[in-house]
């Protein structure tokens, strides 16, 4: 079964990433033992969270073994110890790690960005034809697979939404990227597929600023509330996105598409545009860049 990885055969290379509870690793999976092996990226936990974090990571496991799409990267199996109670997840290696990454290096041109941003929004049309909402879609949690094609890359906040339910609420809120949330997430902790959409503006804002640290959305928005807001961050950023004030527009962005941004941003999440929508959007914009 070319699934089952064993760990004696796991020779570890270097992190590729640290989230809250897990981190990312570059392996190779060296079973001759002689350096043909394939390079592989392992998710694991950082530290036991008890029963009720094992059940979420084996969901998180099970959500991206049923995921065949060419924008969300490929699950490749499992590697368990002590009979099961330690899993990790082995996906395949994108050797251009993450969008972030890829753009502060390679200042990619604007038919370039929306290349990218119409592969997330492809990406993301399947994920929610299947009824998943991710939760936690940002420039840093997405791959590049080539020049050509990028990869949605962790799905460790992606939830299920029933059928004929409109929203997922969830209770802990823990660390957040809250400045990548939609004003409905902050207020009231509802989740929804229109509240990916605002997560999606965020992240190609990010994209057309190309990931520049100074224009960051933690970095403006907290500019934007005032230095008085210190700890009522939340509270103040609902203010402000009352105020219907949002992230400028990038530098060499079009009009067209920081029109588009805003819509994602729009108050009431029903006149979000949905991602099936956003392809074609954002596919007219870069074709009209001959
Ligand atoms: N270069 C790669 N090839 N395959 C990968 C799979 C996942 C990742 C990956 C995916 C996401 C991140 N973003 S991250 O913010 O570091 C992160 C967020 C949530 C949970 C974790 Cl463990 C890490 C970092 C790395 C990279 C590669």
């Amino acid at each position: 079964d070319p699934s089952i990885f064993h760990k004696r055969h796991l020779k570890r290379v270097r992190i590729l990433g640290e989230g809250n509870f897990g981190k990312v690793t570059l392996y190779m999976y060296d079973p001759n033992n002689d350096g043909t092996g394939e390079r592989v990226a392992v998710k694991a936990l950082k530290q036991d969270g008890g029963q009720t974090q094992h059940e979420c990571w084996m969901k998180e496991i099970d959500i991206l073994k049923s995921l065949y799409h060419p924008n969300i990267v490929k699950y490749k199996g499992c590697c368990t110890e002590q009979g099961g109670q330690i899993v990790q997840l082995i996906m395949e290696y994108l050797p251009l790690g993450s969008l972030k990454e890829h753009i502060i290096a390679s200042k990619p041109g604007v038919p370039q960005c929306l290349l990218f941003a119409q592969q997330i929004c492809q990406g993301m049309a399947y994920l929610h034809s299947k009824r998943y909402i991710h939760r936690d879609l940002a420039a840093r949690n997405v791959l590049v697979e080539n020049d050509n094609m990028v990869k949605i890359g962790d799905f460790g906040l992606t939830k299920h939404i029933p059928e004929g339910e409109g929203y997922y609420r969830v209770r802990e809120n823990g660390d957040s990227p809250v400045y990548w949330y939609a004003i409905e997430c902050l207020k009231e902790s509802k989740f929804s597929f229109s509240s990916d959409v605002w997560s999606f503006g965020v992240t190609l804002y990010e994209i057309l600023t190309r990931c520049d640290y100074r224009m960051s959305p933690p970095k403006k928005l907290v500019e934007m509330l005032g230095p008085a807001q210190g700890q009522m961050i939340v509270t103040a950023l609902i203010a402000l996105l009352e105020r219907r004030k949002t992230l400028p527009c990038p530098k060499d962005c079009p009009q067209e598409v920081y029109m588009l941004m805003k819509q994602c941003w729009d108050i009431d999440p029903l006149l979000r545009p949905p991602f099936d929508s956003l392809i074609e959007r954002v596919e007219t914009i870069r074709k009209s860049y001959g």
